[in-house]
């Protein structure tokens, strides 16, 4: 990442909004957003799926679901955060790998410019191609920071979007398991 590139662009908007790029608090404001975006962008040269490395053979052929990750991403739209809860589950075809894993695949994925639907898809296709299992299901809901604070102004919308893979597609009753224990608190 080029961080001169972005401190010099970032005192240019400052300039632009009508700020003084000179002015205490933010003369160091520059470098802030540079770092910040280094770590909030870490994800773009990044493929999510180097995490699902850690794979044990595991006979245990039913859902496993990690729920309520929590969420932080981007929006490429106006460059503001949209933030909720990500849950995958996934049915194992003998191969496993460690929980902690789903976590860190949602949170590169999520660490770069995204939309939420595709952020949900990759989550989804990753684990599919990495694990190979019977199925997944990916859901995030998020609130929209862009949709809350500015424009349209409806702070506390949920948007919930869905990725479903594999048996969960075919098999109802898999898919009604698997968003019951989603739904259940
Ligand atoms: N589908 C989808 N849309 C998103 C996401 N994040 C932001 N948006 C939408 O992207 C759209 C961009 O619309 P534009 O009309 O180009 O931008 P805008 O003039 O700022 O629109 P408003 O937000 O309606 O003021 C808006 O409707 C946003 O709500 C997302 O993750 N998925
Ligand atoms: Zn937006």
């Amino acid at each position: 990442m080029d961080k001169e590139k972005i401190r010099q662009a970032v005192r240019m908007l400052i300039e632009a909004v009508g700020e003084d790029p000179e002015r205490e608090g933010l003369r160091e404001t520059p470098r802030r957003i540079a770092d910040m975006y280094a770590e909030i962008f870490a994800g773009i040269d990044r493929d999510p799926g180097e995490e699902l490395t850690v794979v044990f053979d595991e006979h245990h052929e039913e859902m496993v679901l990690v729920k309520d990750i929590p969420l932080y991403s981007v929006c490429e739209h106006h460059f503001l955060p949209f933030l909720g809860k990500a849950h995958v589950a996934y049915i194992p075809r003998g191969k496993i790998t460690g929980l902690s894993k789903l976590a860190r695949v949602v949170d590169i994925a999520a660490r770069r410019p995204q939309v939420q639907e595709r952020l949900t898809s990759q989550i989804a296709d990753i684990i599919m191609e990495k694990l190979d299992p019977y199925g997944v299901v990916v859901v995030i809901e998020a609130e929209h920071l862009c949709m809350s604070m500015r424009g349209v102004k409806k702070p506390g919308h949920l948007t919930i979007t869905s990725a479903v893979r594999g048996l969960f597609r075919r098999d109802q009753a898999a898919r009604a398991e698997a968003m019951a224990l989603i739904r259940g608190k």
